[in-house]
């Protein structure tokens, strides 16, 4: 299957994506090697690295020109403090790597994608501890919304809140068809409040009033009703999520990288900078709201339901 995925990849670049890159000169150092590949054989994977920290598994496959970022932080990929700060990191690596022009993300651990922020981080903790966690997820968002690789987020499990902006981030979503998955900012079932920025992230997918709804009601959608109100871009069956993700990013791959970048930037600039021009402010907003004694209560309880769901 990966095989027959790479020919589609090829004939992609072959076909008019390639003209238009050639007529703009564009081509890259991996274009140019696919352009001398024979079409009969599937492409040899001659260079290959993985970096692997705590948190985060990432393989390159340089011929590609794709990297699969896999969270690896058992029991449910929450977002902590170190995950956040090794995402970030490997993702700076991934940017400055010229020959890596798309990124997959999707996790290690099948059935669940993200648990979201890691909760544990968010009470019995000291202000500057908030306020460095706060910057970290910051951080993470502003890296990957403006990537200048196409993102495609393989949700290939429930994906809540932190989780659900990890995906927003990306320029296309795939989601497992099972319908035990979620995804969805459910911040107010926790009692606290999705900030500006994952609100504008939302908005900017689904539109004013679908994100109204879903946020005053902190809704998680099945990858169905996901598919419907425009959360996610496909809905395919579990097996099926990476390949799809191969798939998509070879259409995406074959635009020429500097229009779709600056069109990306054209898209997005305005909401990133609405957050840079008040990242110290939104910081403070974040210690004192998590800070309060009702939150704390709210944050604590929540904790206490999910474990005993299980009992
Ligand atoms: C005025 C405005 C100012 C702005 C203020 C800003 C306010 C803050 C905004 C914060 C923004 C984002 C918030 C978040 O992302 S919060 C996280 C939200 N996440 C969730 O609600 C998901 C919770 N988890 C689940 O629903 C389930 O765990 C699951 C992901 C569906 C998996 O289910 P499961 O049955 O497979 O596993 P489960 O037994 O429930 O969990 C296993 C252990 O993991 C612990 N755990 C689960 N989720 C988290 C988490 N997010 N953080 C930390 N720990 C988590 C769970 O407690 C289990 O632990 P244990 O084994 O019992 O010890």
């Amino acid at each position: 299957m990966a095989l027959r995925v790479v020919s589609v990849l090829k004939r992609r670049l072959g076909g008019p994506g390639q003209k238009l890159l050639r007529s703009g000169n564009l081509l890259s150092a991996t274009q140019h090697r696919w352009e001398k590949m024979p079409s009969s054989v599937g492409f040899p994977v001659t260079s290959r690295r993985s970096f692997s920290k705590t948190a985060l598994i990432v393989d390159v496959d340089h011929n590609l020109g794709i990297a699969t970022m896999k969270m690896n932080n058992p029991p449910v990929n929450s977002l902590s403090l170190e995950l956040l700060t090794n995402f970030v990191i490997d993702l700076e690596k991934l940017e400055n790597e010229k020959r890596c022009r798309g990124l997959i993300i999707t996790s290690a651990s099948p059935k669940i994608f993200s648990a979201g922020l890691d909760i544990t981080e968010m009470y019995g903790k000291s202000s500057a501890h908030y306020a460095e966690f706060w910057k970290a997820v910051q951080e993470l968002w502003l890296k990957l919304y403006m990537s200048n690789m196409v993102v495609i987020a393989a949700i290939n499990g429930s994906s809540p809140a932190g989780g659900c902006l990890i995906s927003l981030a990306g320029d296309y979503r795939i989601m497992a068809d099972n319908p035990k998955y979620t995804i969805g900012l459910n911040e107010t079932l926790l009692g606290i409040v999705a900030p500006f920025w994952f609100k504008d992230t939302l908005v900017n997918t689904i539109g004013n009033r679908a994100s109204e709804h879903a946020l005053q009601l902190g809704l998680l959608f099945s990858p169905t009703d996901a598919l419907r109100v425009g959360i996610v871009d496909q809905v395919v069956p579990e097996d099926k999520v990476q390949d799809t993700a191969l798939n998509v990013m070879s259409r995406w791959l074959s635009i020429p990288d500097h229009a779709r970048q600056l069109t990306k930037t054209m898209m997005r600039k305005p909401t990133v900078d609405r957050l840079l021009k008040q990242r110290e402010a939104d910081i403070k907003n974040f210690v004192s709201f998590i800070s309060r004694d009702s939150i704390q209560k709210s944050l604590h309880m929540y904790m206490k339901h999910l474990k005993e769901r299980k009992e």
